[in-house]
């Protein structure tokens, strides 16, 4: 029997109600497949503020490394919102990133047959299902560059630097295009470099890591062309890479015309086989505690962790064929049901889909 070891960060808000159904999964899959995953739960965001004061405590990231993947709710809401930046509980988030290296953010939007209806575009544009993924740098950019203030004639001015060594690009182009190899070689790399000083080294770098994958066809497009084709025709779309904060705007973009932002998972990677898997949402204070979160996007991101880091890619299939029938079967959650029908909640969701494995 192997044993896996995972953290698991519930976080704030709908965290820990999604983070708990895809437990029970992880643990109906174990049983099923004959694994042990053996989980240390840490505190990061707010109620890391809360506990201790700090947002990403030091014991946080050191189970984290001391583990083979971690998964992740979501942090952040209301009740800290008025933090000053650096203290916020989306630091937390930002910091594990950093710490653990994790430069590369695969957002897969896929449009899954039973869901066409949730999709907010016109039948024909979406026709024959939507399958996406947004390579997304996850470790540099603006996010991370130089960030201050200062006096100006204006009034007091704020600054956050965008920037890119071609070495951060290099290594996430690199991903898009392995990634492509094993799709339908295409990659569109998204950027502003019609502007931006940083979008054209980017695109320099895409271009030249590009004449290493003769077989793949890539395309460039400016990020807000890129959000327009979106919506116009996303069909166009396999490999999406770009950076950090473009490709944060896109894969929101891109999970809304997949159905619902409660439904896309997210993995991601360092270099080898480590991970953090968590959803593309955040911690939803709006319907926090209601049983109301959707916790497929959280599920599917455990999937994510199975194929990617431990290459247990029959398990993940019988997660994914699990979310898949428990759509077809007709239950929705309210953020993907029709109007005026029943909506079901997080822990049922979760009930039916560990019986579906
Ligand atoms: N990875 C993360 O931890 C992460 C990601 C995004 C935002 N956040 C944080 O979350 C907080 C709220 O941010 P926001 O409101 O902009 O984004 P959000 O994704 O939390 O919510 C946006 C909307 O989508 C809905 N929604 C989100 N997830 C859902 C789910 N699983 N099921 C059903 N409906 C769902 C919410 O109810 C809300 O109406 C902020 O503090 C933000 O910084 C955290
Ligand atoms: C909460 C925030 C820091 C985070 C980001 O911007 O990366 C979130 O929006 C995401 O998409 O994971
Ligand atoms: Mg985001």
């Amino acid at each position: 029997m192997m044993n896996y070891k995972i953290a698991i960060v519930p976080g704030d808000g709908i965290g820990p109600e999604v983070i708990g159904q895809t437990i029970r999964v992880l643990d109906k899959v174990g049983e099923k497949f004959g694994h042990k995953f053996e989980y240390t739960e840490v505190l990061a965001g707010g109620c890391a503020i809360d506990a201790s004061g700090t947002c990403l405590p030091q014991e946080t990231i050191d189970t984290c490394r001391a583990s083979d993947a971690v998964l992740l709710g979501a942090v952040g809401g209301w009740k800290w919102d008025t933090l000053p930046g650096s203290e916020r509980p989306e630091m937390a988030l930002l910091g594990l990133r950093k710490e653990l290296g994790l430069f590369a953010n695969l957002r897969p939007a896929l449009l899954f047959e039973d869901l066409a209806e949730a999709c907010p575009l016109k039948a024909e544009i979406v026709e024959g299902g939507l399958d996406i993924v947004v390579v997304r740098e996850l470790t540099g950019g603006i996010y991370f560059g130089e960030k201050g203030t200062k006096d100006t004639d204006m009034g007091l001015a704020a600054y956050d630097v965008e920037q890119y060594a071609e070495e951060e690009v290099r290594r996430i182009a690199e991903v898009a295009f392995d990634m492509a190899m094993k799709r339908n070689k295409k990659v569109t790399s998204v950027d502003k470099a019609n502007v931006l000083e940083s979008s054209r080294l980017w695109r320099r770098v895409v271009a030249e890591v590009g004449e290493k994958y003769p077989e793949v066809e890539l395309n460039n497009l400016y990020i807000d062309n890129a959000a327009m084709q979106m919506v116009r025709n996303p069909k166009q779309f396999d490999v999406i890479v770009t950076s950090n904060i473009f490709g944060d705007i896109l894969s929101d973009e891109a999970s809304m015309i997949t159905g619902s932002i409660g439904m896309l998972p997210s993995a991601s990677l360092a270099t080898g086989n480590f991970g953090m898997y968590e959803p593309v949402h955040g911690s939803a204070p709006d319907i926090a505690g209601k049983d109301m979160a959707n916790p497929m996007a959280t599920i599917l991101s455990s999937a994510m962790m199975l194929r990617y880091t431990f290459g247990l890619s029959d398990e993940a299939d019988a997660v994914e064929s699990a979310v898949k029938k428990v759509l077809a079967d007709g239950y929705r959650t309210s953020d993907i049901a029709k109007e005026g029908e029943n909506a079901i909640g997080t822990v049922k969701t979760g009930d039916l889909i560990v019986e579906a494995i």
